[in-house]
């Protein structure tokens, strides 16, 4: 192994292969004190009078992921992050005026930096594998991208696809990229080097305009359309993020530069956004959330490295079909539906059918391969064929006689190894286990609804559940594409928990005269994806209010629910799958139901602003965070800011709970729930908060 980062060969046809690998790391990542030997890469290949250079990856799985985000995060001044802009800059616009050819050749992540990276080269060839993605995902980071991004990416690929991809941060695939000519020439991996050789040899390659249908020619060539293209891209990022994160807006301007300014004022524009981003409070926040999950891959490894082939869903209602979906489609096991009856199992299977056909049709996916993963999914209305089942997850109703004869059912048709999950949201998981012969094997396993989406999974082993079963369990998980967080078998376990009493503040608004909308608006603007009585009317109310006791039983009377619920269920509003909870659900909209307000009693009088509104429902949530952490529910601070963010929504540019209590301080905190707490004793700080009130301690 040598020290190099950049590895120059001379190949007997004048042209030079560089390989990058750095040193020591399974991934290459772009650090500033890689700089100087670039250059001198750069220099021995000019002084040589190489033909042409081809860059190419030592790594097995990626080209470059981007500038190094460590590095990034221990920039202490504006000026620190503007250097690391700069510099790139610098180092790109050499590489973009060799005087020979230069062939960038990409096979898996190649992302931000690593990107930009390709960029500055003549030509880019790229492996059709399916690990092969580009993109630049540094908005996910609460950036721009710095290396001349905003810059050459619309020159290439055109103004409005680089505003969706720098926007989003999507992550393309090798024919996508191809197709919209962010790479000239996508080959098998075999081939890769040999194409990319070849293209060395042939000399430069004229620039070409990007491939853009008639109308956005039209609208992309004159400033009056691409007003309306910008004016739009900004109208729907504060749509869609209510002006919370300042970097959408920063590379709306940057890409803006790109075709308004000249380019050493444009390149200014990219790297002053940079430098502003790298300090901003949204984007530590978000580094944040990238270092925590980064480091919760590394927990709960299993010693047995052979993964989940076979996989069991009892029940194929919403929950069921999403396990059985992910488990088939991002997992790849094979999975067997049961339901008691037939009808729930095709309700099931077509669950699955209609994602990938979507998928199909937006061409991320072939006939082929939607054959290939709907044939890993069948369904049975008994036990046949179990005996290979290696986890049983059900997903029935929450009944705990229904579950604890599950088990029995599990156990006498499946093998020793098998694991049972449960995908209880309310009942605990030791008395789920209670009678079974092998409680070792049972576990918590708590997904969200919509299954596919919802990046959370909550592991709840019980006090007898064996350590090789959590480990195998937060893997399988991990192949489902899930974040998961192992938790303790209390009532609620940590998200619920932490959400019953934010949505009961919301819900005794309700009933002290706030308007329904002005509630839900209140938290949308604090950051919320949507507010807490929409919230309620998606979970379903139902569902909500049976919670709710098992929480209070075990948990004491914070957790009341408000009695005017039943009136609700007694009415069979149960939320949108009845077609009306708070709101009147229409084929395309809601709109609040006005006669709800009689039906509960209330006479609507505002006295709150949206502001006090949101820190009554959001103290609450903080106030039942800090006693998990302080009862051991979640392991540390870091798995309660990512359930919170994961598993509910709570605004990634806070940080999460724990770092959002940081911000405010404990002492603050405990001093405004304990004037709330004059009103309303489900308010009393957590004793853990008033320790750290008085001790001035913070969680980070
Ligand atoms: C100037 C520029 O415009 C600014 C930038 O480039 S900002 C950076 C933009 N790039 C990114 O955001 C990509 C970040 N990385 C990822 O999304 C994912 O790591 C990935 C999709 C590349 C791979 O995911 P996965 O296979 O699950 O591997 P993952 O466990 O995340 O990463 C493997 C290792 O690489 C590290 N890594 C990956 N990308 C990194 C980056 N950009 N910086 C620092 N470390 C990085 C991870 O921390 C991890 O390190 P460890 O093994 O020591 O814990």
């Amino acid at each position: 192994m040598t020290d190099s980062v950049f590895n120059f060969e001379l190949k007997d046809n004048d042209i030079a292969v560089v390989t990058i690998d750095v040193p020591g790391e399974k991934m290459n990542t772009l650090r500033a004190s890689f700089v100087d030997e670039l250059n001198e890469v750069l220099q021995k290949a000019t002084s040589e009078r190489v033909k042409g250079l081809v860059f190419i990856s030592g790594k097995a799985d990626n080209f470059i992921a981007g500038a190094d985000i460590k590095m990034l995060d221990s920039a202490q001044t504006r000026d620190d992050a503007l250097y690391l802009s700069k510099t790139c800059h610098d180092v790109f616009a050499q590489m973009a005026a060799m005087p020979f050819t230069t062939v960038a050749a990409l096979h898996g992540a190649t992302l931000g930096g690593g990107l930009e990276f390709a960029l500055a080269c003549d030509y880019r060839v790229c492996s059709d594998a399916d690990i092969t993605k580009l993109g630049l995902p540094e908005v996910q980071l609460g950036l721009l991208p710095g290396g001349g991004g905003t810059q050459r990416l619309p020159k290439l690929v055109g103004i409005q696809k680089a505003l969706e991809w720098t926007l989003t941060g999507k992550q393309v695939r090798a024919k996508q990229a191809l197709k919209a000519g962010l790479v000239n020439q996508c080959v098998p991996q075999s081939i890769l080097l040999t194409a990319a050789l070849k293209q060395a040899l042939k000399g430069k390659v004229k620039s070409v305009k990007p491939k853009l249908d008639r109308v956005s020619q039209l609208l992309e060539g004159n400033p009056f359309g691409r007003n309306i293209i910008f004016k739009k891209a900004a109208d729907n990022v504060t749509k869609k993020t209510g002006g919370h994160y300042p970097a959408p807006y920063a590379i709306i301007k940057a890409i803006r530069a790109s075709v308004e300014m000249d380019s050493q004022r444009a390149y200014q524009v990219e790297a002053d956004g940079f430098a502003d981003l790298c300090m901003s409070s949204q984007s530590k926040a978000l580094r944040g959330i990238f270092f925590a999950t980064t480091e919760m891959k590394k927990e709960w490894q299993v010693e047995d490295k052979s993964s989940i082939s076979h996989v069991a869903v009892l029940g194929g209602g919403l929950m069921g079909a999403g396990i059985a979906h992910v488990s088939a489609c991002k997992a790849s096991a094979r999975v067997r539906i049961k339901d008691v009856a037939s009808e729930g199992v095709s309700k099931a299977l077509n669950y699955s059918y209609k994602i990938l056909s979507k998928k199909q049709k937006r061409r991320i996916l072939s006939s082929a391969e939607l054959q290939l993963q709907m044939n890993r999914i069948t369904g049975v209305t008994d036990y046949s064929g179990f005996k290979h089942t290696q986890i049983a997850i059900e997903a029935v109703f929450e009944d705990l006689s229904l579950k604890q004869s599950m088990v029995a059912d599990i156990e006498a048709n499946t093998n020793e190894q098998t694991i049972f999950a449960s995908n209880t949201s309310s009942l605990p998981i030791h008395q789920i286990a209670e009678k079974a012969a092998r409680p070792e094997n049972v576990i918590g396993l708590h997904y969200f609804s919509p299954v596919e989406k919802m990046p959370l999974v909550e592991v709840i082993p019980h006090a007898g559940t064996s350590e090789q079963v959590i480990a195998k369990v937060v893997s399988f998980a991990r192949k489902q594409g899930k974040t998961p967080i192992v938790v303790k078998d209390k009532a609620g376990f940590y998200v619920n928990r932490i959400l019953a009493p934010y949505v009961n503040e919301a819900a005794n608004l309700l009933l002290a005269g706030e308007p329904i909308e002005k509630i839900d608006q209140a938290l949308v603007e604090f950051g919320f994806p949507v507010g807490p009585l929409t919230l309620l009317d998606e979970v379903g109310i139902d569902i909500g209010s049976k919670i709710a006791p098992i929480l209070e039983n075990e948990l004491g009377e914070r957790f009341k629910a408000p009695d005017a619920f039943n009136k609700l269920i007694a009415a069979k509003r149960l939320g949108r799958k009845t077609g009306k909870g708070f709101y009147l659900y229409g084929a395309k909209d809601k709109k609040v139901d006005e006669s709800i307000y009689d039906l509960l009693g209330i006479s609507v009088s505002p006295k709150l602003n949206k502001e006090e509104i949101a820190e009554r429902c959001v103290s609450q949530m903080l106030n039942e965070a800090a006693r998990c952490l302080d009862e051991g529910i979640i392991a540390s601070a870091r798995d309660g800011d990512i359930g919170a963010i994961f598993g509910i929504g709570f605004p990634p540019f806070l940080g999460g709970p724990f770092s959002y209590m940081d911000k405010l301080g404990a002492a603050q905190l405990a001093s405004r729930l304990a004037t709330f707490a004059e009103k309303n004793t489900a308010f009393t700080p957590a004793e853990a908060l008033v320790t750290m009130a008085e001790n001035k301690t913070v969680y980070y």
